[in-house]
């Protein structure tokens, strides 16, 4: 059941699993100068170009994972070519992901278990596989993957002692052993995640007085690839939790410029929704709606619990109890019961109650009288579908989330790139 409301709510994705394949390089070229007169032309060809990066840009106009293509593929360097012409550098492909996207790298679904790597075993095991090995070692047909030679020329032994730099040394560059782990929250940041493979030398390059005429050049090496898993974790300074039907998204349409869908039936949000408060003063406040909490949502009851990772990051939470019915302080216990089921941390943030649907009966006023005693949160009562008491909601939430951004200032700082 659960399940198939999740399905219902369109395009939006919050979680993924994606493969980056960054480009390979272009391959050197061998070729000679050949005008007339000049016999034995000296080599001129050119250098392959560097394989396209794979790389994530972070955009504040971005709410959802959904436009995240499956497989991220930088482009191919171009091929060298004669009279000295390197080839083009491959396109990077460029990610556009949501400001709050973390990215955790994971093992390649079809490796068998053994040789994953999270285990130390796995590790040494792919190291052996296709670790460093030199090129020297290799078979004359395993040698040909690194070298392009010269159309009909047999390599005897010749490429043995070429000088070659130790970056391409390995053909398969061996999968970095530290994971990648980014929390990418600065807006209009950049991120590379997957470097092109180098372009591959041309023959000038192994040209020396023994061998004035090298008739082989360096193939490309391969992009880096790597298998990723990107969660959103939504930024927003304050976030709203509630049970379905308590008024969150009227109460998020009240203070902001959102207009999340409002019915009179439980679950009608269905994906975490964004809205700005904005004050006299041109000070603003991100505010984050989510789905309705119940009883349970940890065993997914309901819509589940996993949709709170939208509000882990906030600086404050906010409580919203329809306080129209029969003992509203049972849903504020229920509430804070599921949130410490998903992380205990939740608690501690600094929180307000905004007591909804104050403007209904005479059972409102007694609850409202009676709720002090249960919570030692303050409590703003409000009428969010007739916009009553609003300011008082607005302004307390304001106090809490500049007393909250002064005690911790920064958001998470980026880890570094690997
Ligand atoms: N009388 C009265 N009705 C309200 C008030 N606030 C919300 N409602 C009504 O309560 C119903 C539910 O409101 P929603 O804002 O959709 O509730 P929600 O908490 O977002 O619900 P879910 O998205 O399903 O979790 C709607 O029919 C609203 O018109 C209020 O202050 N007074
Ligand atoms: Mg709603």
């Amino acid at each position: 059941m659960s399940y198939k409301l999740y399905q219902k709510s369109g395009n939006f994705k919050d979680i993924r699993r994606i493969l980056v394949r960054a480009g390979k390089g272009g391959s050197g070229c061998v070729s000679f100068v050949r005008e007339k007169y000049i016999i034995t032309g000296s080599p001129n060809g050119g250098n392959g170009g560097r394989g396209g990066d794979v790389v994530f840009q972070i955009d504040p106009r971005e709410t959802s994972l959904s436009f995240v293509e499956s497989v991220c593929k930088g482009g191919a360097g171009g091929h060298g070519a004669g009279k000295a012409q390197h080839g083009t550098h491959g396109s990077p492909c460029i990610v556009r992901v949501p400001p709050g996207t973390t990215v955790r790298e994971i093992d390649p679904p079809h490796l068998p278990k053994d040789q994953q790597l999270a285990s130390e075993e796995g590790q040494q095991l792919n190291r052996a596989v296709r670790g460093f090995k030199s090129w020297k070692k290799l078979q004359p047909a395993e040698r040909a993957t690194h070298f392009v030679y010269f159309p009909g020329w047999v390599d005897e032994g010749e490429t043995d002692d070429a000088e070659i730099p130790r970056e391409y040394l390995v053909r398969h560059p061996e999968r970095p052993r530290d994971r990648l782990h980014l929390d990418l929250t600065t807006p209009d940041d950049r991120v590379t995640v997957a470097r092109g493979g180098l372009g591959g030398l041309g023959n000038p390059h192994f040209a020396s007085n023994e061998m004035r005429l090298p008739k082989f050049a360096l193939r490309g090496l391969l992009g880096e690839e790597r298998w990723l898993e990107l969660e959103l974790k939504t930024i927003a300074d304050a976030g709203l939790v509630g049970l379905p039907n308590a008024g969150k998204s009227t109460f998020l349409r009240a203070v902001s410029n959102a207009h999340p869908k409002v019915a009179p039936y439980p679950f009608t949000t269905l994906n975490p929704y964004l809205g700005t408060v904005d004050y006299a003063d041109q000070w603003q406040l991100k505010l984050a709606d989510i789905p309705g909490l119940i009883a349970g949502a940890h065993q997914n009851h309901g819509l589940g619990h996993h949709f709170l990772r939208h509000i882990v990051r906030s600086h404050v939470l906010i409580y919203v109890v329809d306080i129209g019915k029969e003992n509203p302080w049972e849903d504020l216990a229920t509430l804070r019961r599921e949130l410490e089921l998903y992380s205990a941390d939740l608690l501690l943030k600094p929180s307000l109650v905004v007591a909804n649907k104050a403007d209904m009966t005479e059972l409102a006023k007694a609850n409202l009288a009676r709720l002090p005693d249960f919570t030692q949160l303050p409590i703003v009562p409000v009428s969010a579908k007739y916009e009553k008491n609003i300011r008082k909601a607005t302004y307390l939430m304001r106090k809490l989330v500049e007393e909250a951004k002064a005690a911790a200032p920064l958001t998470p700082p980026a880890s570094p790139v690997t």
